[in-house]
């Protein structure tokens, strides 16, 4: 253990700030000091640590068992289970779970998902506000939540309209959104009735606290009893634990509180090659980012592969990986991380790894999308709401999904009519769909406009629910369509098989918001850059790169201002260069040159040139840009071929 690292681990003071470059050990740190806290007495259970997803919550939970039992602490299993690790959402949502802040802030943590999010769209529309315009007054919003401002010093005007009937939809559905969980748990924190609340942990350890929102931020602070150590680099800073991190929340953590001790890691581990090829990158964007100053680990070469087209990559990428395992069968294959760019790439690689043998467990594109006015393009999305009305038939934001299903407004005017109904007779959206459901059975006037509609929708809903209750597991799945999507492969996988529909429920909802990877270690990961946050690879192979994947089109569309462009290509580049250092040993970039133009078009790579061919459009197309402004740091380039053939596979 280097001599700071140790000291890390002896701080008694009660506050610290463990800044680093990338993989310069400051999770290390924060873990080692954990399990010192353990060995000197403290309980597990009060110690939190705090990580930006849940993926890199299971990894660090894993490391936290090598800690411990180097200290010499029995039953480091059972140890490493009581103590809290989990990512600043899930320690949020803990907080509002607990009856007393349910009371205090009147609401109820249950939080949409992201398509159901469409349905919340919708319903705002019917203030009249244009479309774009109503997107950015909700993204204000959600910034200012984010930044823990309070709702009545900023929200005037016109704001002041989306915000209300925001809070109208949320109450009479008993939901929340998620860039509300850290807002209202700060302000319940720092409020007089959450004063029990506070300091529930004698130790809170808050890694990457630059990927966190100022909310998320204040949050871990309230949370600390004795002591509160953050650790993170803002050349880092990921879009993962919120849409609004605050790197300067851990910029100026220490200039902001006295006393503040400051531990400056400058060593990186691994493979000196992808931590210099991390740190040109960073430095390349700004001269100021931090780069270690030694570096200690086997040096191995770096490589970017070129192929013609991206069916060579898909085909040529497998292949090489194939013979690669094949050469080292026993060697663990979850240390081997195939990196995507989008979801396409991702299934494209998860199909031909599965189609070649492996198993694979994949990370960051689980998010249930499709179209809810579109019956045929929402089957995933009608699945998960049936599965959630089956765990819950009361779940009201559940019902309102389910009656918007199909209609090419979501019945979002029929919905208004329904709350307005509500207010007018104090009462809630079930009484207003029996009501609406008895008028239509009577033959009667409809309650309120589009009552009828709604009604035949909740009674299909309530005969749905009678079809299926009492089914499990794959029978279940089977009878709500949902076993022959592939959005419910990794879960139908999963299965024992008699779960019922809650358990099925709570397991498909943890996709969407806490995805991890599976625990099995003969699987192959796929990963989004955004998910490697946290974890660490013996390889990582990053596919499709090229400009437009990486850095994403609007960091070179003409269209937008210089300042925009700079925008995305930064954050792109903090993102990249955070995530491919996550490789310990090998890193390999994989790239094309070409594509035909509609695929180009379609999946937004940046198109250099247009050229025919055979009489089709050919895109011709670039590196990402990152490669080579990493200069001397730079990866040495191979053809595809070549790569192939030097494992006899040409
Ligand atoms: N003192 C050390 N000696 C040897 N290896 C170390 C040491 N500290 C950390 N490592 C190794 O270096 C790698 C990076 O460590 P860690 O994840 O803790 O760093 P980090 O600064 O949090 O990384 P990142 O910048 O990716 O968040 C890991 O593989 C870890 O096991």
């Amino acid at each position: 253990m280097t001599e700071m690292m140790a000291e890390i681990a002896a701080f008694d003071g009660r506050t610290a700030k463990i800044v680093g470059p990338a993989r310069s050990g400051k999770t290390e740190a924060l873990l080692r000091r954990a399990a010192a806290a353990v060995a000197a007495g403290c309980a597990p259970e009060d110690i939190l640590v705090e990580t930006s997803t849940a993926e890199a919550a299971r990894v660090a939970r894993r490391r936290l068992v090598d800690a411990l039992a180097a200290v010499g602490v029995s039953g480091v299993e059972d140890i490493a289970g009581r103590i809290t690790v989990a990512c600043a959402q899930q320690v949020c949502l803990a907080v509002l779970e607990a009856p007393e802040a349910r009371a205090a802030t009147g609401r109820t943590p249950r939080v949409l998902a992201p398509f159901e999010y469409n349905f919340f769209l919708e319903d705002m529309k019917t203030l009249g506000t244009p479309a774009r315009r109503l997107r950015s007054e909700l993204s204000h919003i959600k910034k200012q939540w984010c930044a823990l401002a309070a709702e009545d010093e900023w929200a005037v005007g016109e704001e002041k309209d989306v915000l209300d009937l925001a809070h109208r939809l949320l109450d009479v559905t008993n939901a929340m959104l998620e860039d509300e969980v850290a807002y209202l748990c700060g302000r319940y924190l720092q409020s007089n009735e959450g004063a029990d609340a506070r300091q529930q942990f004698a130790l809170v350890l808050a890694d990457d606290f630059q990927n966190l929102s100022a909310a998320q931020q204040t949050c871990l602070c309230l949370l600390a009893r004795d002591q509160l150590i953050v650790a993170g680099n803002p050349d880092e800073t990921v879009r993962v634990a919120t849409s609004f991190p605050n790197p300067e929340g851990f910029a100026t953590f220490d200039t902001l509180r006295r006393n503040v001790t400051v531990f400056a890691l400058d060593t990186a581990f691994g493979n000196p090659n992808v931590t210099a090829f991390c740190d040109a990158v960073a430095r390349a964007g700004s001269e100021e980012a931090l780069v270690a100053a030694h570096r200690e680990g086997t040096i191995r070469d770096i490589a970017t592969v070129k192929w013609n087209t991206p069916d060579e990559e898909f085909n040529g990428l497998t292949r090489y990986l194939f013979a690669v395992s094949a050469e080292d069968p026993e060697a663990a294959q979850s240390d081997i991380c195939v990196v995507a760019p989008n979801k396409q790439w991702a299934h494209a690689f998860e199909q031909m790894l599965v189609r070649r043998g492996f198993a694979v467990s994949s990370l960051g594109f689980e998010r249930l999308t499709g179209d809810p006015r579109d019956t045929n393009r929402a089957r995933a999305l009608v699945a998960y709401t049936s599965l959630n009305l089956l765990a819950d038939p009361d779940d009201l934001f559940a019902w309102r999904a389910w009656v918007g299903f199909g209609n090419y407004l979501t019945y979002s005017d029929g919905w208004h009519f329904l709350m307005d109904w509500c207010d007018e007779h104090d009462a809630g959206i079930l009484d207003a769909l029996e009501a609406a459901t008895a008028a239509r059975t009577a033959g009667e006037a409809e309650p309120f406009p589009r009552a009828e509609r709604l009604a035949e929708r909740y009674e299909a809903g309530r005969a749905m629910i009678a079809a299926h209750a009492g089914r499990r597991g794959h029978n279940l799945l089977a009878a709500l369509d949902a076993d022959k999507l592939r959005d419910f492969a990794a879960l139908s996988a999963t299965l024992a098989g008699d779960e019922d529909a809650a358990t099925l429920y709570a397991m498909v909802r943890e996709t969407q918001f806490f995805p991890t990877h599976e625990a099995n270690v003969r699987a192959v990961r796929v990963s989004s850059y955004e998910q490697l946050c946290g974890c660490g690879y013996r390889a990582l192979y990053v596919t499709g790169c090229v400009d437009g994947f990486m850095p994403a089109r609007d960091a070179f569309e003409v269209v937008s201002t210089d300042a925009d462009r700079d925008r995305v290509r930064e954050a792109d580049r903090r993102t990249f260069a955070a995530g491919v250092a996550k490789a310990t040993d090998a890193l390999m970039f994989s790239t094309f040159s070409r594509a035909p133009l509609e695929l180009a078009e379609r999946t937004k790579m940046q198109v250099a040139r247009v050229r025919m061919e055979d009489s089709e459009r050919i895109a011709t197309l670039r590196p990402t840009c990152f490669i080579a402004e990493a200069g001397a740091a730079a990866p040495i380039t191979l053809g595809g071929q070549t790569l192939l053939a030097d494992l006899g596979m040409d």
